[in-house]
């Protein structure tokens, strides 16, 4: 298997020679991340490149838009790879994320109605309140270490508040449930779930093989067993939750209680469900339910945490930007203003932009063809042996990776200062080519019929933990500011040179807003 590609596929497009004689080049993307890597490699080579995986396959990285854009609009015939995802449907189930084709089709058919901006904007006042429960754990923290020391502020690890944060707002918006981690409260429901996805990507020997190919995956290591056994405790919180909230939309159903129904994504979904216009094979059996909630916490909440990291880090390191933000904000009267209102307040819509395109939390994705077929590109790309290329060649079983953040900073698109955190940028006529993202033209949640659900929730969330932080509170580089390595595991986070045994932080200094 190993030389199985070595001499074949693609052998004409250009690339890097592998690092590794089993990593491939995947060696590199583990020492460094695959934003620097895709610069790196396609900086060099061009808009398409090909570059060796786990055990010297030949894959190809696409940033071409035409190219991607085939991809995505192409769900069947270019599945997600599928060792990582058996790795994901142990932890998860087969949830959203997971399954493919017809199965897709149809849990997205009913999860759909309850991502739409009509229903964001009804968990509004929740995530208002959670933001503000946050807001007030900082003034606490802040001012615990402020007293009679003298100091200025806090150092804190805003990934670590982010994720509190994040978690609870998901728990409710998901499935109407309380984690209560800001309020440092133990969950049940939280630990079996976060100890599946841990286990998950543990690092042992049968993880790398299964992402070669998926059938390592019934290797019962303790890995898998443990991962397993966390799914099998989540799953039972879950389905008690699923039972609640179906008696709860039947009652309501009947008009025997119209006050108890949640907003939540799950009620809605479970109500969408019973439609009586939905054909019983269109319908989610209760497994496929109750795999949507460790699904929606999974997809939602280190993401979005992520997400929210990378932009206080960027406007820690400009404060002009940060103040200028934070005067927007100050001239809203309301501490809780509405959703009409925090949505049209545009230094805040272009900070989370800016933010959202430079730092893509998930940095790639790979597809796999189900079929041989031709992809086609914007423009041909030179071959190695100095000819064009005029298509993608793909053979049945090849992977092509789309580098997410590399797309959202291309220069011709973006403009010379693409790589740099600019919010005003897109008063300065960019993008100059429109890329296949279903949000803001940019990838971070990618486009076709396999977007992110939860995109709208997101920039919901983000708009709203900056509001209600930034008003209050002051980021900055710590005096000594330590520095940042980016690091992988299917989310781009951060972790601080010399202290990568704590894993992913931010340590930023937090201090008070004084007005002068
Ligand atoms: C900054 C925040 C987020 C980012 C960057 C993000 C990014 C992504 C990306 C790149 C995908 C496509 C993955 C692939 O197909 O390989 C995806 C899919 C998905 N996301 Fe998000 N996501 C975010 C937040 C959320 C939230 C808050 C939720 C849920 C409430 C969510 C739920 C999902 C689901 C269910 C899918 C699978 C959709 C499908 O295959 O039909 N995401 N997300």
């Amino acid at each position: 298997m190993v030389f199985r590609d070595h001499f074949g596929a693609w052998r004409n497009f250009p690339g890097p020679r592998p690092t590794h004689w089993f990593w491939g080049n995947i060696h590199e993307v583990m020492q460094t991340s695959p934003q620097q890597c895709h610069q790196r490699w396609l900086d060099k080579y061009g808009r398409v490149v090909r570059v060796h995986d786990v055990g010297g396959r030949a894959k190809l990285v696409c940033s071409d838009p035409v190219a991607t854009q085939y991809l995505l609009l192409h769900p069947d015939a270019f599945i997600k790879p599928a060792g990582p995802n058996r790795i994901l449907t142990d932890a998860l189930d087969k949830g959203l994320v997971t399954v493919e084709g017809r199965a897709h089709r149809r849990q997205r058919r009913v999860l759909n109605p309850a991502f739409g901006w009509v229903q964001i904007q009804g968990l509004a006042p929740m995530i208002m309140d959670k933001v503000g429960e946050m807001r007030d754990k900082f003034a606490r923290l802040i001012e615990e270490e402020m007293a009679g020391t003298g100091r200025v502020g806090r150092r804190m690890d805003v990934l670590h508040y982010m994720s509190e944060t994040a978690l609870d707002i998901i728990g409710e918006a998901g499935f109407g449930y309380d984690f209560n981690a800001i309020g440092d409260a133990n969950s049940p429901l939280r630990n079996a779930y976060t100890s599946a996805v841990q286990h998950a990507f543990e690092f042992d020997a049968t993880v790398m093989l299964t992402v070669m190919d998926a059938r390592f995956g019934a290797i019962p290591t303790s890995r898998v067993r443990n991962m397993h056994a966390a799914r099998s405790a989540a799953q039972v919180i879950g389905r008690e939750i699923v039972a609640e909230k179906k008696k709860q939309v039947i009652n309501y159903n009947k008009g025997l209680d119209k006050e108890s129904l949640g907003k939540d994504v799950l009620s809605l979904m479970i109500r969408a469900n019973m439609d009586p216009a939905l054909r019983p094979d269109q319908r989610l059996t209760d497994d496929e339910v109750v795999a949507q909630i460790a699904t929606v916490l999974f997809a939602g909440h280190e993401t979005t945490s992520t997400a929210l990291m990378w932009c206080l880090y960027h406007l820690s390191l400009h404060q002009d930007m940060q103040q200028r933000l934070r005067d927007e904000l100050l001239e809203v009267p309301d501490e809780r203003p509405d959703f009409d209102t925090l949505m049209n307040l545009p230094y805040l819509d272009k900070v989370v932009h800016e933010s959202l395109r430079l730092e893509s939390p998930v940095p790639n994705i790979s597809r796999v063809a189900t079929q041989d077929g031709v992809v086609p590109l914007s423009a041909p790309v030179t071959g190695r042996d100095g000819r064009p290329i005029e298509a993608i060649r793909v053979r049945k079983g090849e992977v092509i990776e789309v580098p997410l953040t590399y797309m959202n900073t291309l220069a011709e698109v973006w403009g010379p200062d693409a790589r740099e955190f600019n919010p005003d940028r897109r008063d300065t006529g960019v993008p100059t080519q429109q890329l296949p993202g279903v949000w803001g033209g940019i990838m971070s949640f990618i486009g076709g019929p396999r977007n992110c659900i939860g995109h709208r929730l997101t920039i919901l969330e983000m708009k709203a933990v900056l509001f209600a932080l930034l008003r209050s509170f002051v980021f900055e580089q710590l005096p000594d500011p330590p520095k940042i390595k980016r690091t992988y595991m299917v989310i781009q986070r951060a972790v601080v040179v010399g202290e990568e045994e704590y894993g992913p932080q931010m340590p930023l200094l937090v201090r008070p807003y004084v007005e002068t």
